[in-house]
């Protein structure tokens, strides 16, 4: 009779492990000793101790062969927030994420941690302090949230204690860090083009900014922790650098310490957020003809002006979680990491 090997607790898939998120957690689990498999539609880099699974989430047969012998699945993939392509959100996060469920039962792993969003519960309105009961965001602000939040639905839902399939999800807010390809590079662009002499509203907006080996360090402790006995299945995880700091502080530290002007002069939240709206119906009606993307979306400016910062109080409790890096270290680090998006490089 043929016996099933049982997977290595050790051995694990990072879907989305090409990306900044999934690199970062990708290097720290080789030096916990894990055995890693990349499943990505790209392969981005190489390193000994990792298998690449070039293939897309929505794609059973090609989740299976990436999921042989593994018993733990971390689930970083998504499309990038400023893609705003509707179809393509619902396909990734919503379709593939179902598809990723199917294949981890039919492989037989045991746990699957998603790396959800604190946005998840984000409707352009003051979050201050927020913790995980608050309600989902019953307009979401943009595709990608709309996704997001289905995306953790499922994934919660599927914990199933009886058939051994263990399910937990991270909501980290506003990741930053070395090769980051979103927030600092976007920011960069705007002062290049001469778009970041202005504060949005008063500019005492309080916000979560996290470095990524927090969000990782957030990460590897659910999925160790995720046992039939533990409080932790078919939950969300706040995971912050828990310093909540002005946004306007931060975008500003950031830019001085690459070498441009902090912003200066202040406009009123509503004129901009309004001129945003305007700039992205525009967009919607115009895309059969000319595509631009603008640099203020309606989300950057909700974003960049309304407090946004979440309790970490339930992941400390029951993950253990505190962050291994503080906001300050974590800015130097990253602005040192860009010498090619210095003022002048
Ligand atoms: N960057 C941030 O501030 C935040 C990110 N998140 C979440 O963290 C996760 C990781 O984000 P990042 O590392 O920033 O993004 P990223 O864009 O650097 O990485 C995403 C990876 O997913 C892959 N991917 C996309 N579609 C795929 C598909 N169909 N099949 C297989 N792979 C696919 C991409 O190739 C990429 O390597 C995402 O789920 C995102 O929603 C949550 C909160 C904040
Ligand atoms: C142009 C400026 C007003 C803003 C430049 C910086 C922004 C690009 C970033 C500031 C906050 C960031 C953020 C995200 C993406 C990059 C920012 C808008 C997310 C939307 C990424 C995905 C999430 O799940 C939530 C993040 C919140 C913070």
């Amino acid at each position: 009779m043929a016996t099933r090997v049982r997977p290595s607790s050790k051995r694990c898939a990072v879907i989305g492990g090409s990306g900044f998120l999934g690199r970062h957690l990708v290097e720290k689990l080789l030096d916990r000793g894990y055995s890693v498999c990349v499943f990505d539609i790209r392969q981005s880099y190489e390193l000994p101790g990792v298998t690449f699974h070039q293939g897309d989430l929505c794609d059973k047969q090609a989740l299976l062969s990436a999921m042989k012998d593994v018993s733990l699945v971390f689930h970083c993939a998504s499309p990038a927030p400023a893609s705003d392509d509707r179809g393509l959100f619902e396909r990734v996060n919503i379709q593939g994420t179902r598809t990723v469920i199917e294949a981890c039962v039919e492989a037989g792993v045991q746990k699957l941690v998603l790396t959800s969003s604190a946005s998840v519960v984000f409707e352009g309105t003051d979050i201050k302090n927020g913790r995980e009961d608050l309600p989902y965001a019953k307009k979401p602000i943009d595709y990608y949230t709309e996704t997001k939040i289905v995306q953790e639905k499922l994934v919660l839902e599927a914990c199933d204690k009886e058939k051994g399939f263990l399910t937990v999800a991270i909501r980290p807010h506003g990741i930053f860090g070395p090769r980051d390809p979103q927030l600092v590079p976007i920011l960069v662009d705007a002062a290049r083009r001469g778009k970041m002499k202005f504060i949005i509203g008063d500019g005492t907006n309080l916000v979560d900014f996290t470095f990524v080996e927090n969000v990782v360090h957030g990460h590897i402790l659910a999925a160790e922790r995720l046992r039939p006995d533990s409080p932790i299945c078919g939950k969300s995880y706040h995971i912050t650098n828990d310093e909540p700091v002005r946004f306007w502080d931060f975008m500003s530290e950031v830019l001085v310490g690459l070498g441009y002007a902090a912003p200066r002069y202040h406009l009123p939240y509503t004129l901009v957020y309004g001129l945003a709206l305007l700039l992205w119906l525009l967009a919607l009606i115009l895309r059969p003809l000319v595509s631009f993307k603008p640099t203020f979306t309606p989300m950057r400016v909700a974003l960049a002006g309304t407090h946004h910062y979440y309790s970490c109080d339930r992941a400390k409790q029951d993950l253990g979680y505190k962050p291994v890096v503080g906001l300050k270290d974590g800015i130097a680090r990253t602005v040192q990491s860009y010498p090619h998006l210095r003022q002048g490089a």
